[in-house]
């Protein structure tokens, strides 16, 4: 493939857990070409880029924590460029909204964006006519189980999810769990209505309700990576769906699948299945 054809890709939050694994993927794939890396934690600055994703070569390209900087180096290319997040709730608004005024494309998995800031972000891409995109969840295996789910929920007027992570996630409940709850709302429904007064002797403990009466369930433990069930119930039977992560690289192929589409795009979308 001809240099100028290239996808020019900047990954933020680059040393990070899935920063890392997006680097091994972008720098592995023919079209596209890694432009920089961003990363604010000061043990990694000025680093190769490619020897803190433990690639076996270094790839040239030291981690910066200069956000716009390198933006701006990836608008020198000749083909739109696309900027991927893997960061923290606390920033990722921020990113998204300088990444579109240069013109740059966000692919962000980073979740704990709130309703208003997803809307404000779909207000601000539409005025600029830049393609953006959401996804809660890169895996295959958690489209298809959410897919389930919304077919599982014509039948089933009771539904629980229980969402266990990794002890060093930030944000509860996760972005999928709170994604697959709205697609079940959106069923047009009312779930778990109660025949009993619940009383909860230790707050939380029935969890919290999101949108239609469905419960969100959140375990935070060392030794998990992301896991997610959605548990039906219906006199005499329990349907539950699971997914279980074992390596971050299962998110790649959406990852790699999304820089490709947010190029096509001219408005924010959020949710890989808009994708498939
Ligand atoms: N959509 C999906 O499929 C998936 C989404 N996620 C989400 O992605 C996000 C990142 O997850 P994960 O990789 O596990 O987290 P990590 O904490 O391992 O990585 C995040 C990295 O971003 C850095 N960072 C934090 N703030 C900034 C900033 N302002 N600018 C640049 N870098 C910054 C962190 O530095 P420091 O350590 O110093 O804070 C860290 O190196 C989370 O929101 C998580 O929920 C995770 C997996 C899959
Ligand atoms: O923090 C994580 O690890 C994950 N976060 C995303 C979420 O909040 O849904 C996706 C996946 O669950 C992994």
């Amino acid at each position: 493939m001809a240099n100028q054809a290239l996808i020019p890709v900047v990954v933020n939050g680059a040393a990070g857990k899935m920063g890392r694994e997006v680097i091994k993927a972008v720098s592995q794939a023919s079209d596209m070409t890694l432009v920089g890396a961003v990363d604010h934690n000061p043990e990694y600055n000025g680093k190769d880029v490619g020897e803190v994703a433990g690639l076996s070569e270094p790839l040239e390209i030291p981690i910066t924590d200069q956000l716009e900087p390198t933006l701006v180096l990836a608008t020198q290319e000749r083909q739109l460029g696309v900027m991927v997040d893997f960061t923290h709730p606390s920033t990722v608004y921020d990113n998204i909204r300088a990444a579109i005024a240069y013109g740059i494309r966000p692919v962000v998995g980073t979740t704990g964006l709130s309703v208003a800031q997803i809307q404000d972000l779909a207000e601000f891409a539409d005025k600029a006519s830049t393609g953006c995109l959401l996804v809660p969840n890169f895996s295959i295996g958690m489209v298809l189980l959410q897919e389930a789910a919304v077919r599982a929920s014509q039948y089933f007027d009771h539904v629980e999810i229980i969402e266990l992570h990794h002890n060093q996630k930030a944000d509860a409940p996760s972005g999928t769990a709170i994604q697959t709850a709205q697609m079940l709302a959106e069923m047009g429904k009312t779930y778990n209505r109660t025949t009993v007064e619940e009383t909860e002797k230790l707050p939380g403990a029935r969890g919290s309700v999101a949108d239609e009466g469905i419960r969100i369930h959140s375990v935070r433990l060392p030794g998990l990576i992301a896991h997610q069930e959605v548990i039906f119930g219906a006199p005499g039977q329990i349907y539950t769906l699971r997914h279980d992560t074992s390596d971050r690289a299962c998110y790649m192929p959406g990852v790699l699948l999304a820089i490709r589409k947010v190029l096509q795009l001219k408005s924010l979308v959020y949710g890989l299945e808009k994708l498939l």
